[in-house]
């Protein structure tokens, strides 16, 4: 059995005040109008294991408007017994994650146990916006394969934080220089661990993710992906020291794993600049699920795939290439969100059948036998 989430009850989450679902092991769908609360439920879910929101909103946005605070708690059932976890978070008072009735010493111990991967329209950013975004993405990954990625990217971003400030401060004195030869010191160790870690991730990532592009393209264009780091030609302890004077002038730290980068490619040319939407969106599916083969391989664990509003743009044939392949048994537990019902039913086929579905209205989410 994989693991999936078998019940979630939210109050105060978003705009629901109060809610309680029963989930089945394959495919759950959320249908209904704009704005009713479809990819507010796919948040709850990633809130529950991430504990955060998918949606880059502050906890304090996630409590309903006027309300304290908000409750998001749910039962993985696995092979080994079920496991009940519980987020909370208060105004003022900030947030508890329990497992079992059990609080976290840290918030981080819970990241990973729970893995997911999520697809939404957002995801338009890793290809339009800059580096950033693809820098998060390889971190958010990565975080989930391997807790001391966290830690070392957590460390690595404090000391650069550090050595940015001592180079504002226009250091002056003898021991501001020798800080920073000890900040050095600890970032060359960091930054080499990250690099090695972001530079295998994505030579694994790359066949998967072009075999996948290919499958739901049908080969129509040919995918491409490549890593960009500054550390590829020179090691970071090297890259430190070339680029001392400069960084003094700029006054912050120009060089280093936080300038990396992926290059996201169709037919050989940069993807943003070239691709049409339906490719770009293709290409963003294909990178999420061998991101999800990944984590499956790391963990043993499918994740649970969150799908929202996937069908926009993309032709039927990419739609039933891709429904096919995410219907197989290499996934798990999927949540789709759809406002247009007719679509939905043409997109599932014969997986409808199977799947539990939801109308969300009213700050209500009701299982139906047949969408209304
Ligand atoms: N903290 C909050 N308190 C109350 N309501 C909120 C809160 N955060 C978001 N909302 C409301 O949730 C609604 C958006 O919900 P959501 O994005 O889940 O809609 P959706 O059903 O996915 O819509 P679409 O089909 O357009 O994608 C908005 O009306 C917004 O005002």
């Amino acid at each position: 059995m994989p693991m999936f989430l078998s019940r979630l009850n939210l109050v105060n989450f978003k705009n629901f005040a109060s809610v309680e679902v029963e989930f089945c092991p394959k495919i759950n769908c959320f249908v209904g109008d704009n704005g009713v609360g479809k990819t507010n439920m796919l948040d709850a879910i990633y809130f529950l294991s991430m504990c955060k929101s998918g949606w880059l909103m502050a906890d304090s946005q996630c409590v309903k408007h006027g309300e304290p605070f908000f409750v998001v708690d749910g039962i993985y059932r696995r092979n080994e017994g079920d496991d009940k976890i519980y987020c909370g978070f208060k105004l003022g008072s900030g947030k508890v994650i329990k497992k079992n009735g059990k609080e976290y010493d840290r918030i981080a111990d819970h990241i990973g146990s729970y893995p997911l991967v999520q697809i939404s329209p957002a995801d338009n950013n890793l290809v339009q916006e800059s580096g950033e975004e693809r820098r998060r993405f390889m971190n958010l990954v990565l975080s989930q394969i391997d807790r001391s990625y966290l830690v070392a990217l957590q460390k690595y971003n404090r000391l650069l934080a550090h050595r940015n400030k001592l180079l504002k401060s226009n250091f002056t004195n003898g021991s501001s220089y020798e800080v920073l030869e000890v900040i050095d010191v600890q970032m060359v160790e960091v930054g080499s661990y990250i690099y090695r870690f972001r530079k295998k991730f994505v030579a694994d990532l790359q066949p998967i993710f072009e075999r996948y592009y290919a499958t739901i393209s049908e080969s129509r264009e040919v995918a491409g992906i490549s890593y960009i780091s500054h550390l590829i030609n020179d090691d970071m302890k090297a890259l430190l020291l070339k680029n001392y004077e400069k960084d003094c002038v700029l006054q912050h730290t120009s060089v280093g794993v936080h300038r990396d980068d992926l290059d996201l490619l169709l037919d050989g040319y940069s993807a943003k600049k070239m691709g049409s939407q339906g490719q770009q969106k293709t290409l963003l599916i294909a990178l999420k699920l061998a991101q999800f083969e990944l984590i499956r391989q790391s963990s043993g664990i499918k994740p649970i795939l969150l799908l929202d509003d996937i069908f926009d743009k993309l032709d039927p044939r990419r739609v039933s290439k891709m429904i096919e392949l995410v219907g197989n048994d290499l996934f798990g537990q999927i949540f789709i969100t759809d406002s247009n019902k007719h679509r939905l039913e043409e997109a599932l086929g014969v997986l409808l059948n199977d799947a539990y579905l939801f109308s969300v209205a009213d700050g209500a989410v009701e299982r139906k036998d047949i969408l209304p």
